[in-house]
């Protein structure tokens, strides 16, 4: 990695496979010290950009013999962490599947996260949230505040009341050294009706006004470490036509891309390297239900989780 061009990432793609680390201490301490995006940056440098979502769904519960309650869940997620620890970049608890346990679930999420931290693996809390600025600021502490029982690596933010009432979240997250992803162009098609909205070509559309902004923060806030710590969410299944017919230049985020809708939503590496372009060596592919599926035996989540790092070495890096 280049620290004049913090832009660019190393390959992830080239070069022989990822080493998997052993859960505990998988991490270097002296990345610790960097931020979140440098901090990513060298995990997927590492071991390449896959994201593995700890979504424990009622089905999956059910299909790994599981009850659907807080001790299920929290069975679940530790086997998804002890088999992919040290083998991808980072992990994704989706916290509305542990937030429908109540208290229990969000103590297992706790659990879950202060496990992960003690081994230096990288957790994004998908959490979408957002509001006005003043209960932002609560959010922020939540998710990103140094000893908060929820504090994870980053968090997943909402901008639709404005990205500037973000404020708190992103100040809160270059202060404590983790990031944020904000929702800018989501996987799933009904996010189209309202991000595409306002589209000139040039960038002005919502989506592009979100990027634009997340680009000036980074601007802003990084160093020549690497990313800054704002990222967005784009998902694998928009494809390279949305992106240009939008006028939308993600490379220009100089930060990371985190990348649903690989998997069970359909996107594979095709649509991965078509959607970002230039700029997939910033894309963390997050993939939930497809790797889980090879549940309960923790050996075949290993195996899922593998076959998929494999998939995504053939990526190509950015020109
Ligand atoms: O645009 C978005 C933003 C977030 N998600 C979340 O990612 C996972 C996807 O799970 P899969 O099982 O791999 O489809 C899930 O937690 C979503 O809430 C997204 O899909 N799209």
């Amino acid at each position: 990695m280049s620290e004049r061009d913090p832009g660019r990432v190393p390959e992830p793609a080239a070069g022989p496979a990822p080493t998997p680390d052993p859960l505990p201490g998988a991490g270097p301490a002296a990345v610790s010290e960097l931020g979140f995006g440098p901090r990513l940056q060298a995990a997927m440098a590492r071991r390449g950009p896959l994201c593995v979502g700890i979504d424990p769904h009622p089905a999956l519960l059910s299909a790994w013999e599981l009850p659907d309650d807080a001790a299920g869940v929290e069975r679940f997620s530790r086997t998804v962490l002890e088999a992919a620890a040290g083998r991808c970049a980072a992990f994704k608890p989706q916290v509305a599947l542990f937030e429908r346990h109540g208290s229990a679930g969000m103590a297992a999420l706790e659990r879950l996260l202060a496990e992960a931290a003690a081994a230096d693996v990288l957790t994004i809390a998908d959490a979408k949230r957002g509001d006005i600025g003043s209960t932002m600021a609560a959010y922020a502490q939540a998710w990103l505040a140094d000893g908060s029982p929820l504090a994870a690596d980053a968090v997943t933010l909402s901008p639709y009341l404005g990205f500037d009432s973000l404020r708190p979240a992103l100040d809160l997250a270059a202060v404590t050294g983790r990031g944020v992803f904000v929702l800018a162009l989501t996987s799933n098609p009904e996010g189209a009706g309202v991000q595409h909205a306002g589209d000139d070509g040039d960038g002005g559309s919502v989506a592009g006004r979100i990027c634009a902004a997340a680009a000036d923060e980074n601007a802003a806030r990084r160093s020549a470490d690497g990313w800054g710590p704002v990222g967005l969410v784009v998902g694998a299944t928009v494809g390279a036509e949305t992106i240009r017919r939008l006028g939308i230049d993600l490379a220009a985020v100089a930060g990371p891309l985190l990348a649903p809708g690989y998997g069970a939503q359909g996107a594979g590496v095709a649509e991965v390297a078509a959607t970002f372009g230039r700029a997939v060596p910033a894309a963390l592919v997050s993939s939930s239900r497809q790797i889980l599926a090879a549940g309960p035996a923790a050996a075949d989540v290993r195996a899922a989780v593998e076959a998929t790092v494999e998939d995504l070495r053939s990526l190509a890096p950015a020109g």
